[in-house]
């Protein structure tokens, strides 16, 4: 019972995702854990439209990332980053989307090796509430090796850690269920937007000011 209950939070929160357009030529990937002991989830199956819902979009895995039922399904090629996240974290829920916003920010921010958010509203959708507060999402690199891709992700993960960026690739986001993982999922998509836009207008202004000062030069 506890896994179709799972199954279908999981496929609500996929079509809500699609609905964004979230998973760019089948990019992407969702899990939703089932059990503790043993530890199982269920994980999307790789390489499918995530904009369809059918009865063969998730199976069950194990805390290694194995099927833990019979099935001919393939899990996600990056299942592995969800183990990772299930092991060092509290999480009930684990979300990667592919968008242009969280891939520019991780770009430009790959050699800071992170990016901190402050004095954003947006913050409280963390569950934080200091005046100062703030979050940072630490930026890993785009291994093609993808054993060493999820433990370049393992390796940056604080407690407090609510996401990890990778580099010119995506976002793994995690929530202690799946509302709270779609919550900071979009948190950090508004947060991302903002900066880009800021950062655009402030360069926009810069080269108005630059191209007036050199037209009254001239
Ligand atoms: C088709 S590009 C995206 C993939 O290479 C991968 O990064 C991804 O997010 C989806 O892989 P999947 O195996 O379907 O879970
Ligand atoms: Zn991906």
């Amino acid at each position: 019972m506890t896994k179709e209950l799972r199954w279908s939070e999981l496929a609500d929160v996929k079509d809500e995702l699609a609905a964004r357009d979230w998973f760019p030529g089948t990019s992407g990937n969702l899990s939703i854990k089932v059990s503790n002991e043993p530890v199982t989830f269920l994980v999307s199956a790789s390489g499918k439209d995530k904009r369809k819902r059918t009865e063969e979009d998730f199976l069950l895995v194990d805390e290694f990332g194995l099927p833990a039922e019979e099935t001919a399904l393939k899990p996600s090629a990056e299942t592995d980053i969800h183990c990772e996240v299930y092991r060092y974290t509290d999480a009930g829920c684990c979300l990667h989307v592919h968008t242009i916003d969280n891939n520019i920010i991780s770009e430009m921010y790959a050699s800071e090796g992170s990016i901190t958010f402050r004095g954003q509203e947006l913050i409280k959708a963390f569950g934080i509430w200091e005046e100062d507060g703030e979050i940072t999402v630490p930026i890993v690199e785009n291994y093609a090796d993808l054993k060493r891709l999820a433990e370049a992700t393992a390796s940056v993960i604080q407690p407090e850690t609510k996401a990890v960026l990778i580099r010119n690739h995506g976002i793994t986001v995690w929530g202690k269920n799946a509302f709270e993982a779609k919550k900071h999922l979009e948190a950090f998509e508004f947060l991302f937007s903002y900066h880009i836009k800021l950062k655009s207008l402030n360069l926009f202004q810069s080269v108005k000011k630059f191209s007036a000062k050199k037209i009254i030069n001239f």
